[in-house]
């Protein structure tokens, strides 16, 4: 399959939902055409930039050009920060219900969602990581089971779950936005020459 090239950045995830909110919240703010392509890259273990950055190389590796990638964690402070990376496959077996059930046992409910996104301008390229955090707390889960752990995550401040509440709300308090605000403010200010590859 023919590679993007040029001006085009490919944005390399397997989640169709985390695509849509990405579109949703760069618009046109972007300095360089989007590109999508789904490939499901490893889930790497450790901590969260060292997870981003092996993702990036990794998609870079494959895609031989600029690419971003994200991840994503749920931290529950009750918990030391965990599940944190490895949320996918928490959620997996035990579905936001369970997520909840799983602080059962603590008073502390209040957990982070945090976004790294992973800019790479090409193989063997530096790896460049933004972050956003959204604080909260894990709640018995309400609203539609359409994203996720978005049914059991209460933000800071809101009566609404993530997934209660107006996408465009979620889309501008969320870990997601967040990290896309660095990241809009970075290549605001330092522009890459990888153009015409
Ligand atoms: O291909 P990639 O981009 O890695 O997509 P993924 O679905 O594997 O995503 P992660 O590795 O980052 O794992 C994060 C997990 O959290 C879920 N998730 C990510 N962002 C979310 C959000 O904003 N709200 C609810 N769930 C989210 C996602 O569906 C995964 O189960
Ligand atoms: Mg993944």
């Amino acid at each position: 399959m023919a590679v993007p090239c040029g001006r085009h950045v490919v944005f390399v995830t397997g989640n169709a939902k985390k695509l849509e909110e990405v579109i949703q919240i760069l618009g046109d703010k972007f300095p360089s055409t989007l590109v999508s392509k789904k490939i499901d890259l490893p889930e790497y273990q450790g901590e969260p930039d060292d997870i981003s950055i092996q993702k990036c190389k990794e998609a870079a590796r494959q895609i031989d050009g600029p690419v971003l990638v994200e991840d994503t964690c749920l931290c529950f402070r009750a918990l030391g920060g965990l599940p944190g990376p490895y949320i996918k496959w928490f959620l997996d077996k035990l579905q936001p219900d369970g997520l909840y059930r799983l602080l059962a046992g603590f008073e502390d409910k209040s957990a982070w969602a945090l976004c790294t996104f992973a800019f790479c301008a090409g193989k063997d390229q530096p790896v460049h990581l933004f972050r956003g955090r959204t604080e909260g707390k894990i709640v018995a889960p309400r609203g539609p089971p359409d994203f996720g752990w978005d049914p059991c995550f209460q933000p800071d401040g809101y009566d609404q779950t993530y997934a209660e509440m107006p996408k465009a709300v979620k889309n501008s308090i969320s870990h997601r936005y967040r990290a896309l605000v660095a990241m809009s403010e970075h290549f605001s200010q330092v522009k890459y020459d990888y153009s015409d590859q």
